[in-house]
């Protein structure tokens, strides 16, 4: 007998059906491969007779209204996701991380659910200061801010910035003098609140690309080398800022808690230390985002509640064993809000048949979108998942690989999925998992129109971010008379 994964598909468990060469090795076939896995999926999707609906709205109706492709954004499912990381870490500041996903639309919706928000650029700023977000209630980050954001994140009485090197405490320090000096800051602001950012050495469990806290690459002050307790020092120092915490953020996609517990002692170390060595006692502590979702069968995430009872713990531990009160924690979730909130539509427009090594066959199914989209796949090596969300199909499992239109080989949506066989051009494929670092990553490679993103809700779909046209591209280009 196969076993019932809880998702509704029947996991072959070699008793009937063998994984099949030429995909990887965590690829199981499955029993229909029309079913939906809905671990993967926006919270209100639903396939009936082969159709995928989100939000209560047909996809190939979606479709029809907004074209092909789009990312069509479950409202109440973000909602639901960042309302349960606020509830999770009650006694925490949950700062949502705009990098994953941004515009006005979900920025108001934050200020809704009551979340914080962190910005890693003048844009993001942008975003948050037109959507009227209170800005004491935002992070702005960054390895490499300009003078000219610090000073409108300055300007604009962002809670915190976190400091990332030597150069921009400088700068900070220097910008915010003469408003100490002169006892105002606009409307009744003190210093500016810093939070050192520090890299506490540890091995994050992911991607080399989106792994942060080892030691060898460009983001925070290093524990081990000292450089942190400076950077906290000068912080202390300079009168137009106040030294809020230290910052930590070990990488993104990580479902092993051991990298975060590693880090929080690391970091809880040093914030003792400083007590100690500068008499200091800092009122904070940010842990940073980095929480994993599932693109695949082969994921498997803890719900935020166990996430906050698993952080507190590591956190009150260490404070008890090193003699200090617990300061006031804060986490920076982005890919768990935001990622499985989306998902990608696309249409189908060509099927091909490769024959691999040992009399596999591979079937390529290209649609009208790809790397511009999400890049996620060639940049990452990352695995995606997807299914026909046009109609219903009784064809047997094919591997199947769905690459996009990009003048590219590595232009590669989902590496490996079981599709039906008879997947033909007009069809509708659906990609789950694609609300985080896609559109926020995409580009105009090719000429290619970045395609809107689609909100629906009780039934009804709206524009969240309109489609880019011809016009826009054309609008830098200044050679156009
Ligand atoms: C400083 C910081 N905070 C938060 C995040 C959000 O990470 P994630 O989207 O994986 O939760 C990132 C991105 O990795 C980051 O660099
Ligand atoms: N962009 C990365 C995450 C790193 C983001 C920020 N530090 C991803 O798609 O997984």
């Amino acid at each position: 007998m196969p076993t019932a994964h809880p998702s509704g598909w029947a996991h072959a468990d070699g008793a009937l059906r063998a994984n099949r060469p030429g995909g990887p090795h965590w690829l199981r076939e499955p029993r229909d491969p029309d079913a939906l896995v809905p671990s993967l999926w926006p919270r209100t999707a639903t396939k009936d007779d082969g159709v995928l609906s989100v939000g209560g709205v047909p996809l190939p109706e979606l479709v029809r209204e907004h074209g092909s492709p789009a990312y069509v954004l479950d409202e109440a499912d973000f909602r639901a996701r960042a309302s349960a990381f606020r509830d999770a870490f009650a006694s925490y500041d949950v700062y949502y991380a705009g990098k994953a996903f941004l515009c006005t639309t979900v920025v108001r919706w934050l200020a809704e659910e009551g979340l914080s928000l962190d910005v890693c650029s003048g844009g993001e700023l942008a975003v948050a200061e037109r959507a009227g977000f209170p800005m004491e209630r935002v992070g702005f980050h960054g390895n490499n801010k300009t003078v000219a954001e610090l000073e409108r994140a300055v300007g604009l009485g962002v809670g915190r910035v976190i400091v990332d090197s030597f150069h921009e405490i400088e700068r900070l320090a220097e910008l915010t003098r003469p408003l100490v000096e002169e006892g105002s800051r606009g409307p009744a602001r003190g210093p500016v609140g810093v939070m050192v950012r520090v890299t506490a050495g540890v091995e994050a469990h992911t991607h080399e690309y989106i792994a942060t806290a080892h030691e060898d690459q460009k983001f925070g002050f290093s524990i081990a080398s000292g450089d942190a307790l400076e950077a906290v020092r000068r912080v202390h120092a300079a009168p137009g800022l106040e030294l809020l915490g230290l910052h930590s953020h070990i990488g993104s996609q990580i479902f092993d808690t051991s990298g975060f517990e590693v880090a929080a002692r690391r970091v809880l170390a040093l914030h003792a230390t400083v007590r100690e060595a500068i008499g200091v006692e800092m009122p904070e502590i940010d842990l940073g985002g980095g929480f994993g979702i599932a693109y695949t069968t082969q994921d498997d995430p803890s719900e935020p509640a166990q996430l906050a009872s698993e952080v507190t713990s590591i956190v009150e531990h260490e404070c008890r064993a090193l003699g200090i009160t617990v300061p006031r924690l804060s986490i920076e979730p982005g890919r768990a809000i935001v990622g499985p909130a989306m998902c990608t539509v696309y249409e189908v427009g060509t099927v091909k048949e490769v024959a691999l090594d040992g009399g596999v066959v591979r079937t390529y199914v290209s649609v009208d979108g790809g790397m511009s989209d999400n890049i996620r796949t060639a940049l990452y090596d990352a695995d995606y998942s997807a299914t026909i969300a046009s109609r219903p199909s009784g064809a047997e499992p094919a591997l199947s690989r769905v690459v996009g239109k990009h003048c590219e080989a590595g232009d590669i949506v989902v590496k490996d999925e079981f599709l039906p066989g008879d997947v033909r051009p007009g069809d509708l494929v659906a990609v789950p998992g694609t609300g985080a670092y896609c559109r926020s990553m995409a580009s105009n490679y090719n000429h290619a129109l970045r395609p809107p993103v689609i909100g629906v809700r009780d039934g009804k779909t709206y524009t969240v971010l309109r489609r880019e046209t011809e016009a826009d591209l054309f609008a830098t280009d200044v050679g156009v008379s």
